[in-house]
């Protein structure tokens, strides 16, 4: 039987209410004796919430808040849990925690509740780990997917996969069963056409990944040119606030700068980079060696050009580098100036004309970039967005291609019975069927305290 945890389960600045919460069977007793409305809260009916007092371990009253019991198995955890909705002083809240952990919780480590609604059957894991990326969801449409990922999304995409391989191993194991028949007895035709749709399910998910990871972790991208183009101006501009410093002197900036920018409902991991020229001292070579890093290291490459001035060998050298990346577009800056440089002058297929000064232009971004690394995805929890989760279904995905490889040289049923039941232990990784306990260790490790 579990014991009682306990956690602060809101953040740690002042704030209009902060919450205590608890699981493990008797912590609505225990919780009573620090937290006292009218009627014992032992006592108090399920799932409503009651006003009282909240006691410190001295006996002070140190808050008047609300309390919720939620009685097993009808709660978050599966266990009985409680919850109190206090004043969000972080002091109190911290006094408030202390007087129960005073009168027998014990303190709950990162993601402890989510990992007992696991236990408990609540969720499985691919939900669990939706409810890390809910809360670390930068964006409404990186939400929406994890949302939809809690609500079993993912889940019921695996699930009929790994149905669909128990019944295949049950079909391998009468085939050993019965050494003497041949392999085609057993419809070898019918195997490797369920070997054929569990393969392809998987591909179909494996296949989102790209743009369930730009969803996730943002697209990193790059800003390169040469010194005052307006590099710096336009992710200052992007980022909507001055985040790095902009003067008219050639080399201001002189390291590399990420910031995280929303174009739209891309988020673009946006590096600003010295500019690239000839370097005049050892700190100027380092920078412009680091632009070039950044470059190999992008998505998404930005070039830059101060279009009032020609074109020169700096601005060359910034579009080989830009070139370098995956994807790479041409922004011609200070629009609001006489142009000297033309749009087709840029070796580039997308070339947009832009102002950093007044933002002219640059409302094309949002649709070019949602186009190119987004497209028109529901964000209903189909995209798989976990590097772990991606890692495990590629080696179910290729543990069947091998079975079915080994099926068509006509290989032993026990190799093949091998390579399936390898991709049902990666899929059980996956949805948490058979997944090792130092993985799911590391999974909630990820959890803040109090989720
Ligand atoms: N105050 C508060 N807000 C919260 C949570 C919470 O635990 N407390 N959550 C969590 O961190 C999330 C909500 N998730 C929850 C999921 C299930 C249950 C629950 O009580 N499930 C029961 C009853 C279901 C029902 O009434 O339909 C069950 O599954 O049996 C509660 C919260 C977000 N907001
Ligand atoms: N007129 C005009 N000036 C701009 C525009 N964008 C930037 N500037 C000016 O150009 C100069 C250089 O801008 P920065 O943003 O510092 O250029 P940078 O590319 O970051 O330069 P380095 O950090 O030196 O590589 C500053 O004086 C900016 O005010 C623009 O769209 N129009
Ligand atoms: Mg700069």
């Amino acid at each position: 039987m579990s014991d009682i945890i306990a956690a602060i389960a809101t953040g740690r600045a002042p704030c209009a209410i902060g919450i205590l919460r608890l699981s493990g069977p008797g912590c609505a007793a225990l919780t009573g004796r620090v937290f006292t409305p009218k009627q014992p809260f032992a006592d108090a009916p399920d799932r409503r919430l009651v006003l009282g007092l909240l006691h410190d371990r001295q006996g002070r009253v140190i808050d008047e808040c609300l309390g919720v019991v939620c009685r097993a198995p009808h709660s978050y955890t599966g266990e009985e849990t409680v919850e109190l909705q206090c004043h969000g002083s972080p002091a109190m809240l911290a006094a408030g925690l202390e007087s129960l952990l005073a009168a027998g919780a014990r303190q709950a480590g990162p993601g402890e509740f989510t990992r007992r609604a696991f236990l408990n059957g609540k969720l499985d894991l691919t939900q669990a780990e939706a409810v890390v990326d809910l809360i670390d969801a930068e964006t409404a449409d990186a939400a929406a997917n994890a949302a939809g990922q809690l609500g079993g999304a993912l889940k019921r995409a695996i699930e009929p996969v790994y149905d669909g391989l128990t019944d295949l191993c049950s079909h391998f194991h009468a085939v050993l069963d019965y050494p003497d028949e041949d392999i085609e007895d057993f419809g070898a035709a019918e195997l490797s056409g369920a070997l054929d749709r569990a393969g392809a399910a998987l591909q179909e998910l494996l296949a989102t990944y790209e743009k369930g990871r730009h969803l996730r972790q943002g697209v990193r991208a790059v800003l390169l040119g040469k010194p005052n183009a307006g590099k710096s101006s336009l992710l200052n501009r992007l980022a909507g606030y001055d985040r790095v410093i902009v003067t008219d002197i050639a080399g201001t900036t002189r390291d590399t700068v990420e910031e995280p920018v929303r174009v739209g409902r891309v988020l673009l991991r946006l590096t600003d980079t010295a500019g690239i020229r000839e370097a005049g001292d050892a700190i100027e070579a380092l920078g412009v060696a680091r632009s070039e890093q950044a470059a190999r290291e992008a998505e998404l490459a930005l070039f830059v050009c101060d279009a009032s001035q020609p074109l020169t060998d700096e601005d060359r050298r910034a579009i080989e580098a830009a070139k370098c990346a995956p994807r790479s577009l041409a922004l011609c800056n200070k629009s609001d100036l006489p142009a000297a440089v033309s749009p087709d002058e840029l070796p580039f297929d997308t070339v947009l004309t832009v102002s950093a000064r007044t933002g002219a232009g640059l409302d094309a971004l949002p649709a070019l970039l949602e186009g190119w690394f987004l497209g028109e995805n529901a964000c209903d929890g189909s995209l798989l967005t976990n590097p772990r989760q991606f890692g495990a279904l590629d080696r179910a995905s290729r543990a069947i291609e091998r079975a079915k490889t080994g099926l068509s040289l006509g290989v032993t049923p026990d190799a093949v019975l091998t390579d399936v039941e390898e991709a049902m232990a990666a899929l059980g990784e996956v949805t948490g069927r058979t997944v090792r306990e130092d993985i799911t260790n590391r999974i909630f490790e990820r959890f803040c305290v109090g989720k």
